[in-house]
Formats: C-alpha cells, sequence, structure tokens
C-alpha cells in the first residue's frame, strides 16, 4: 500500500500578457474548440486536492470553470513568480503544484512523479526536465517557502531560475513525455496544433 501523500494545491498560471500572440489572454484562446486553460483544468484536477487559477485579466470568464480565481499581489506583469506567489498566499495544502494554462497536453503523472522526485530527495521544489530543457513553471513546492519567495520579489528577484538556484532543488525528467510539455506561444503554433 503507497504511504498517505502531503495534500497538494495546484495552481494554473494564467496571468501572463499573450505578447507573442497579439496581446490576447491565451488561456481563454480555444484550441479545437475549448480554452487552453480548460485542457489544463481537465488534466490537473485529478492530480491534486485543490485546485486555483492565477489570472490578471477576465476574471469572471475564469470564474465560470467553477474554480477561484485570484490576480497577482504584486502588480505590473513581473512574469510568473508573482503567480506563484499568489497561489502560494493562497493555497490551503502544504505543497502547490503549478502548470501553465498555455500547455493544453499536461501529464496525466505530472503531480505524481514531481511529488516522487521532491519525497526522495527531501527537496524544497522539484521542476520538469526533457532531455536539454528545464520546464520551471510546471513545478511542485512547499508551501513555506511563501516568505523566502517574497523576500525575493521585494528584492527585485524576478528570474525564475535565478530563485530556484537559491533553493534545493531537484530535477525530475520526463524525456518520455516530451509532447506533454509543448506550449503555444503563437497563433502559428495554435494554428499547427489546432487540426
Ligand atoms: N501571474 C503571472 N503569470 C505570468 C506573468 N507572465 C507570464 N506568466 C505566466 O507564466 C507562464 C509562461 O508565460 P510566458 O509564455 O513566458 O509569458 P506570457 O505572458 O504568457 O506570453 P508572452 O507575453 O508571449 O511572453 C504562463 O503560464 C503565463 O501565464 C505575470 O506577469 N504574472
Amino acid at each position: 500500500m503507497n504511504a498517505p501523500r502531503d495534500k497538494i494545491t495546484g495552481v494554473v498560471l494564467a496571468g501572463g500578457q499573450g505578447r507573442r500572440m497579439g496581446g490576447v489572454d491565451k488561456g481563454l484562446v480555444a484550441l479545437r474548440g475549448r480554452p487552453m486553460v480548460d485542457w489544463v483544468l481537465e488534466r490537473l484536477r485529478p492530480q491534486v486536492d485543490e485546485l486555483i487559477i492565477n489570472a490578471n485579466q477576465n476574471a469572471e470568464r475564469y470564474a465560470a470553470f467553477g474554480h477561484p480565481v485570484f490576480g497577482d499581489d504584486i502588480g505590473g506583469f513581473v512574469g510568473p513568480l508573482a503567480g506563484l506567489h499568489a497561489g502560494l498566499a493562497r493555497a490551503q495544502h502544504p505543497l502547490v503544484a503549478t502548470a501553465p494554462c498555455d500547455s493544453p497536453f499536461l501529464s496525466a503523472d505530472l503531480v505524481a512523479r514531481l511529488y516522487a522526485g521532491l519525497a526522495d530527495a527531501d527537496a524544497e521544489l522539484a521542476v520538469a526536465r526533457t532531455f536539454d530543457q528545464p520546464h520551471p513553471v510546471f513545478c511542485l513546492c512547499r508551501r513555506n517557502l511563501l516568505p523566502h519567495l517574497e523576500a525575493y520579489l521585494a528584492g527585485g528577484g524576478r528570474k525564475v531560475d535565478a530563485w530556484y538556484a537559491t533553493l534545493k532543488v531537484v530535477e525530475v525528467r520526463f524525456d518520455d513525455e516530451a509532447d506533454a510539455f509543448r506550449n503555444i506561444n503563437t497563433r502559428g503554433e495554435l494554428q499547427s496544433f489546432d487540426r
């Protein structure tokens, strides 16, 4: 029998500006007839104990998916760490898993594999990696990192990798599921997937 795991809050990161797609709210852009965020929510929902959405625009439209919606506490679109910060502050559970709204093919075992990596290494944060590429916005971390992240952001830190470098981080390989990390940043990429 598996040991019971610590409970996990899933945070879907939809707080960006979508500039490469022309300044649209990417999570609400349709892929194969459904908003991209809906694909991500559907895949993440069974993997976590609570699911929340970080979005800085169109809060009502995001709320229609049936999960709490919250914006960044630090304004000005400073990047994904602002979304993680807001997620850590809102999460009800001791662990927080993140996934971006623009990666609709998310692995069904993303959280389980990140959890196994985090627990084995007794790390503070587990991050996905495929081949030579890290995927920093697919992570699982401890909610009690909030004050540490807050101090980093208050000091002007913005880069995800630079913050990770200050933590005990374990990389979890997903080379066998590299396609699950494909993300959609441009209209061209959307069209190539939208068939
Ligand atoms: N909360 C929050 N999330 C962000 C911010 N910037 C990016 N993100 C999220 O971080 C993830 C990766 O974002 P990117 O694709 O690099 O940025 P983007 O703003 O979505 O798109 P571009 O403007 O085209 O770079 C996505 O889930 C975004 O929603 C931000 O300022 N605040």
